[in-house]
């Protein structure tokens, strides 16, 4: 054995991996294994790029991007990325964070020392105040991704006193963006001082009684070491039997009276210009020349600075849309979207192409250089959210879940897209809408659940006031009634509340109504229409009070771009009024620009086999 050479030794045994410099092989196999490392990475690479082209093979207008053997750089840009980025989009609507306010500076043991003042008095600093959480809804921000991924955001700590009566700096701001139409819930909160002062009422005692500010201090506060803080030259024995003041009141920050109140419960719907305070930040310690008495003159001693408050919260983002698109996957919701507005989302012949909400906006614009209407109180443009597909028993976390319904829940106005070529339209219908039900269901049980916490009233009521929908300016049933954040803080906020689903307008697009033997289920989805909307037959939610007054199906081939010119005369109920008035303000110069203008557009359908049946509309 002791005649192998060393080096066979080494290989024969685990010392290489133990020891490798040792190991004579070292340095080649190191550089091996990276070049390994380096082929495998190359070939996951390579694998990647052959698995997307096989699942885009059944694209033709996807393949001919990948295919294609030069690709013109300019011709992408963030809102219409190449066919690899897509993917790369990171999104996220609702993570957990933690709050941090900042903890104060200590207080500052000091003594004046000159020249022949050997022995001065105190002239220790003030600790600083640590930093405060502030909030800011701001467009821009499109997904809480960023923040999902920080976890815990800290305030920065206030600095410790100094010497020469210098107060400590105050601690560094956190500032939390996030995008308009942010929810935040307060999941808990751990705020020491109201902790303290739970702890020196005692636990049985009546915790509702107010804290008396003029009563006398704690006096169990002396020796607490995590309170008080000591002059390090000092002895031992000096401490222990200083005569130590009583340990002053916890002090909070003059900003905690613009906090909202506890638990949180905001709706940032709206961008704010001045950020709002969710956690003011500690108070700093005391200085030493705050303990001087007749006795002591000379204090070694100064407090702490308080910790600071921390609070854990929900973020949930539910986008502002005027209209959400609602449909089975597959059926041609992002294709749509791509038929009424510039959106350059992607699409796909597979099940669940689109993996994140779109928002696209339909201009209600002539084209001619300026607004449709003079008059500024009606509305230039609205907004149309498309969101992943829905499955059948979604509600038991089939396919992607109901949690992308939170981004409809906003929409003044519900799109089902059904896919007329798949099948029994009515049935599609009727399971799109379970899903949405039992998404209601959840949503209730959730508001139920928080309003049983919600605080309750002296007069032992519980205070509960929903508020209007918060949809976007303009579709507000009741002008000024929408929910506009108030910056004032310091105020108790509503409890969280959008009206129903299923009492919100909705219609029918029919789409892929080019395609053969379509014109059947259409009929019959008509016909279903108009039995519920005369009260024969349930509505397909299942719900009481759910919408019924006039949903409508319109057949469209939105691959083809026929038929969605009337998609936005059913958003806008108003649109008679606006194509009444365009008509008298610029109708010759708007006819000739009719082929871009969807307002004058008579929808003469080449392709629509619903249409094109003998003695259809
Ligand atoms: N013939 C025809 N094909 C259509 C029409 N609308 C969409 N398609 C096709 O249907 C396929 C699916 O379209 P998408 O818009 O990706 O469907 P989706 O509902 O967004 O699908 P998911 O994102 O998976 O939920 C694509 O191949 C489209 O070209 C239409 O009106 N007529
Ligand atoms: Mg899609």
């Amino acid at each position: 054995m002791s005649s192998l050479p060393a080096s066979r030794l080494l290989s024969s045994s685990p010392t290489p991996f133990l020891y490798p410099c040792l190991d004579s092989t070292w340095t080649s196999s190191a550089s091996t294994f990276r070049h390994v490392a380096r082929q495998s990475r190359a070939r996951k690479r390579i694998a990647t790029s052959t698995i997307r082209r096989q699942s885009t093979a059944t694209a033709p207008s996807e393949v001919a991007h990948e295919d294609a053997p030069s690709i013109d750089v300019n011709q992408y840009d963030h809102l219409n990325p190449q066919p690899l980025e897509y993917s790369s989009n990171p999104f996220t609507d609702s993570c957990t964070i933690s709050l941090h306010a900042g903890g104060g500076g200590h207080g500052c043991i000091s003594f004046l020392r000159e020249k022949y003042i050997a022995n001065g008095p105190p002239n220790g600093g003030d600790g600083g105040t640590g930093g405060n959480v502030y909030i800011q809804a701001v467009q821009g921000e499109t997904s809480l991704h960023k923040l999902a991924r920080r976890g815990i955001l800290k305030a920065a700590r206030g600095k410790n006193g100094e010497g020469s009566g210098k107060g400590g700096k105050r601690g560094e701001d956190v500032l939390v963006q996030v995008p308009v139409g942010t929810v935040v819930r307060e999941i808990s909160r751990h705020d020491p001082i109201e902790a303290e002062e739970r702890k020196a009422k005692g636990f049985g005692g009546d915790v509702d009684r107010e804290v008396d500010a003029d009563a006398a201090p704690d006096q169990s506060g002396k020796w607490r070491r995590d309170k008080w803080l000591l002059y390090p030259g000092g002895l031992p024995k000096y401490f222990t039997s200083a005569d130590f003041p009583a340990l002053p009141r916890p002090r909070r920050s003059n900003l905690t009276a613009s906090q909202p109140q506890a638990p949180l419960r905001l709706d940032l719907d709206t961008p704010m210009k001045t950020p709002m305070l969710l956690a003011a930040g500690a108070m700093g310690g005391l200085g030493n020349p705050h303990f001087v008495t007749k006795s002591i003159t000379r204090p070694k001693y100064a407090t702490k600075g308080e910790e600071g408050m921390q609070i854990q919260v929900q973020l949930e983002l539910k986008l502002l849309a005027d209209v959400g698109l609602v449909g089975l996957p597959n059926a041609g919701k992002s294709t749509l979207l791509r038929a009424l507005t510039r959106s350059r989302t992607r699409i796909g012949d597979w099940a669940f192409t689109t993996l994140s909400p779109n928002i696209g906006t339909v201009v209600l614009d002539s084209y001619a250089g300026r607004p449709a209407l003079p008059s500024q109180q009606h509305r230039s443009h609205f907004t149309i959210a498309d969101i992943p597909g829905l499955i059948e028993d979604a509600h038991l976390d089939r396919g992607l879940g109901l949690g992308f319904l939170r981004h409809i829940e906003r929409a003044a106005v519900l799109a089902f897209v059904i896919d007329l070529s798949a099948g029994d339209a009515v049935a599609a219908l009727k399971a799109l809408w379970k899903e949405v039900g039992e998404y209601e269901n959840l949503r209730e049980r959730e508001l139920n659940a928080e309003s049983e916490r919600t605080p309750v009233d002296e007069d032992g009521m519980v205070a509960f006031k929903p508020f209007e929908s918060s949809i976007s300016p303009g579709f507000d049933p009741e002008p000024g009634g929408s929910n506009v954040l108030d910056t004032q803080v310091g105020r108790a906020l509503p409890p969280l509340s959008l009206p129903a689903i299923s009492s919100k307008p909705w219609f029918v697009v029919a789409t892929k109504a080019d395609k053969e033997h379509t014109q059947d289920n259409f009929g019959m989805l008509q016909e279903y229409l108009k039995r519920v909307q005369a009260g024969e037959e349930e509505h397909p939610s299942g719900k009481p009070n759910a919408w019924r007054k006039r949903p409508v199906a319109v057949p469209v081939s939105a691959v083809m771009k026929e038929g969605v010119e009337g998609i936005p005369g059913l958003v806008w109920p108003t649109q008679p009024f606006i194509l009444a008035e365009l008509s008298k303000l610029q109708s010759r110069k708007l006819r000739r620009r009719s082929g871009r203008n969807w307002i004058f557009l008579s929808f003469v359908p080449e392709h629509c086999q619903v249409c094109r049946r003998p003695g259809a509309r």
